[in-house]
């Protein structure tokens, strides 16, 4: 426990009831959990199995395990349970799935399957709709609204759409036997709500719960959390009301707000010291979220010493930024002899790191991208996952589909089409659809043999997949589908190449797992979903610069950070512009600025290239908001950025260059 401040160490010890530990960025709230799992299993007698932790990401479950790790013997905190809402949403159902009428291997559909269950619910393809009923949908199921609530709330006929799509959506996941994301809390919280005797048994197992990122969670991981933590209320949540940035994915902060008036026991304790950031940085940051409506009182302040300037760096367009921010990166890592992993450049959105990763790949720089698309959403991995879903659960129409036809084995698609015909009369998977005597009637011989053959063949690998270690069965599951031919037969040479390499890399992973946990392929099929959902594992062991999206590097730190397309339209984005949502963006901003330790580079654009047209841009409001006293400017023709609090951003741009003139 020592080199923890007071505060800190009063969380830690604090055991009388629930407890919300409230702070800043970067003041020790993760550190705090850390500590007190070690407290609760080496002072207090909990048996680590009694403990759950839950954090943010899975990269962040597996972080804290490490650092668990450090302070007890490893096969201690091995079995404790760290994991996401949704791992342990997973835990729950796959024990308690025949109470909902799930068999324990149901599929966990990604939001690529959902999308496209609800597009034929609603018989759409356009995506733009689907979008935007993915998630009217996704935002009822996360307030706990069943399908026959929505149909009383439709406010519009978009809502109205979405309702009776929901309703044949619901069903059709059941008929699957699959689950969407928000399924993995939603049925743990319908489970617990309507079998009290469960929800017990799930609290005399979870004796202490404590939750990272508190600010986050939406209404349904609260309600899990209340039933997690039934009457006895034994848990520690930590977080930060200034960052929470995920407002637009249904967490919501009034979750924080209400935590004192739920658990009128609770107690709150504040840390005020920061660990991380120089004295300019934070105050820059501070500065920024001054600007926002106050929900807590916090003050923070560092003994790291004054530090460098806060570097806003002006290019004329963003080829140019990226250029000038590996240039400035290699410089700056030159000077101080430091590592690349002491480097993240974080933007706003996935596409802004396009540019950069062409830079760093000119320069020879090593880099991991997190946060963009995933490995696992690659088409090459989701035809392999697609076989290894159906080996667990051979109701998942979806994966029944795509691994039928890919290498085609002489399975058409009108076959399919009577297939699913005749499926959706019997109420029966397409799997067993194929063996059922009526369906023969309906095709030809010809039609029926290479069915029947791809089902047996997925027969024959079940059995192996649930016995054999993966390590085993998957190479063999790739030569009988002879997938490296079809990829060179369908693909061009070099395209196949990277895709099989792909697939050697995946093969790797599945291996490793398999090796590390004893794991068949039928438990890995499970976590596969998971790492879909929020992140590819990158290694944390090798020296590369780390790109990332602003949200994807909450909760981690970074010696230097470069903060790029710090413009009007892109950070505050365009779309985000009423007040609610600026203050996300705002938050957002002050998430980007505390991620940095040591040193904090900004950029911006003068003209950014969209869509072939060149658009001018203009300094984001929150650059001026940081303060200019830490602040040094270089680049574009601006000397210093005008305070945009008041009047339009060109009026005061020329009014500072007008007197920058005399
Ligand atoms: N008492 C302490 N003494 C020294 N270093 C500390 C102390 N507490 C925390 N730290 C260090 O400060 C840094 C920030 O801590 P931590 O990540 O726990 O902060 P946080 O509040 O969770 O930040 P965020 O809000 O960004 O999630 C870490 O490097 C941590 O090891
Ligand atoms: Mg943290």
């Amino acid at each position: 426990m020592s080199g923890l401040n007071p505060q800190q160490r009063e969380a830690i010890h604090y055991l009388d009831g629930p407890l919300l530990v409230l702070a800043g960025a970067g003041s020790g709230k993760t550190r705090v959990i850390t500590q007190k799992i070690a407290y609760l299993v080496q002072d207090c007698g909990f048996q680590p199995r009694n403990i759950a932790a839950i954090t943010f990401t899975n990269k962040a479950a597996k972080e804290m395990q490490e650092r668990v790790g450090k302070l007890m013997s490893s096969s201690i905190a091995n079995e404790l349970q760290i994991s996401t809402f949704h791992s342990l949403g997973v835990r729950i159902l796959r024990e308690e799935a025949k109470v909902l009428g799930y068999k324990p291997r149901f599929s966990i559909f990604d939001s690529a399957d959902c999308a496209g269950i609800i597009g034929d619910c609603a018989k759409t393809v356009d995506k733009a709709t689907l979008r935007r009923l993915q998630s009217v949908i996704s935002n009822w199921k996360n307030a706990l609204i069943t399908p026959e609530a929505a149909r009383l709330l439709v406010a519009n006929e978009h809502e109205a759409l979405a309702a009776a799509a929901y309703l044949s959506y619901e069903a059709t996941l059941k008929a699957y036997q699959a689950v969407d994301f928000d399924d993995l809390i939603g049925l743990p919280v319908k489970l617990f709500s309507e079998h009290p005797q469960i929800a017990e048994k799930w609290q005399n197992r979870l004796r202490y719960l404590l939750v990272d990122e508190y600010q986050d969670t939406n209404a349904c991981q609260y309600q899990l959390l209340k039933l997690l933590t039934g009457v006895r209320a034994q848990f520690t949540a930590v977080g930060d009301d200034d960052q929470a940035i995920y407002g637009w994915r249904g967490a919501d902060i009034d979750n924080l707000k209400k935590l004192p008036n739920e658990f009128p026991a609770l107690k709150v304790i504040k840390l005020e010291q920061n660990y991380r950031s120089t004295v300019r940085i934070l105050k820059a940051a501070n500065n920024v979220i001054s600007h926002n409506e106050k929900l807590f009182d916090k003050t923070l302040w560092s003994e790291l010493g004054h530090g460098d300037p806060i570097y806003v760096t002006a290019s004329k367009d963003n080829e140019a930024e990226a250029e000038s921010v590996v240039m400035k990166l290699q410089a700056h890592r030159f000077e101080h002899r430091g590592k690349f992993r002491d480097y993240a450049i974080l933007y706003r959105s996935n596409h802004q790191a396009r540019l950069l990763e062409t830079q760093l790949r000119n320069q020879k720089i090593p880099y991991l991208l997190s946060g963009g698309q995933s490995f696992f959403d690659k088409a090459e991995i989701k035809d392999l996952t697609s076989y290894l879903r159906l080996l667990a659960n051979e109701d998942d129409d979806p994966a029944f589909i795509r691994a039928a036809t890919t290498p085609r084995r002489g399975i058409g698609a009108a076959t399919l089409q009577v297939l699913g015909q005749y499926a959706g009369e019997r109420h029966v998977s397409l799997f067993h659809a194929a063996f059922e005597e009526g369906f023969a009637h309906r095709v030809q011989a010809r039609q029926l043999e290479p069915l029947l053959e791809f089902c047996q063949f997925i027969n024959r690998m079940q059995a192996r997949a649930s016995r054999e270690p993966a390590q085993q069965v998957l190479p063999d599951l790739l030569k009988a589908i002879d997938y490296e031919t079809y990829l060179y037969d369908t693909e061009e040479q070099r395209t196949a190449q990277s895709r099989w390499a792909n697939v050697g890399e995946f093969a790797e992973w599945i291996n490793k797992k398999g090796e590390e946990d004893g794991k068949t392929l039928i438990d890995l099929v499970q976590s596969i979903a998971l790492i879909n959902m929020l992140e590819k594992q990158n290694s944390d062991e090798v020296d590369a610069v780390q790109l990332s999206t602003l949200h994807a590097a909450k909760g981690l730190e970074y010696k230097h950070v470069f903060l790029v397309g710090v413009e009007e339209g892109i950070l505050p984005h365009r779309e985000s512009l009423d007040p609610a949502k600026l203050q996300e963006e705002r938050r957002l901003m002050y998430v980007g600025i505390t991620r940095a330790q040591r040193s904090l580079h900004i950029s911006y654009c003068e003209k950014r290239k969209q869509a072939r047209e060149m658009i001018p841009c203009e300094p984001s409001r929150f650059i001026a908001e940081m303060g200019q006293e830490d602040v040094r400017f270089s680049g574009g023709k601006q000397a210093a950025i005008p305070d945009r609090a008041t009047g339009s951003a060109r009026l005061d741009a020329m009014k500072a260059l007008l007197a920058a003139k005399k």
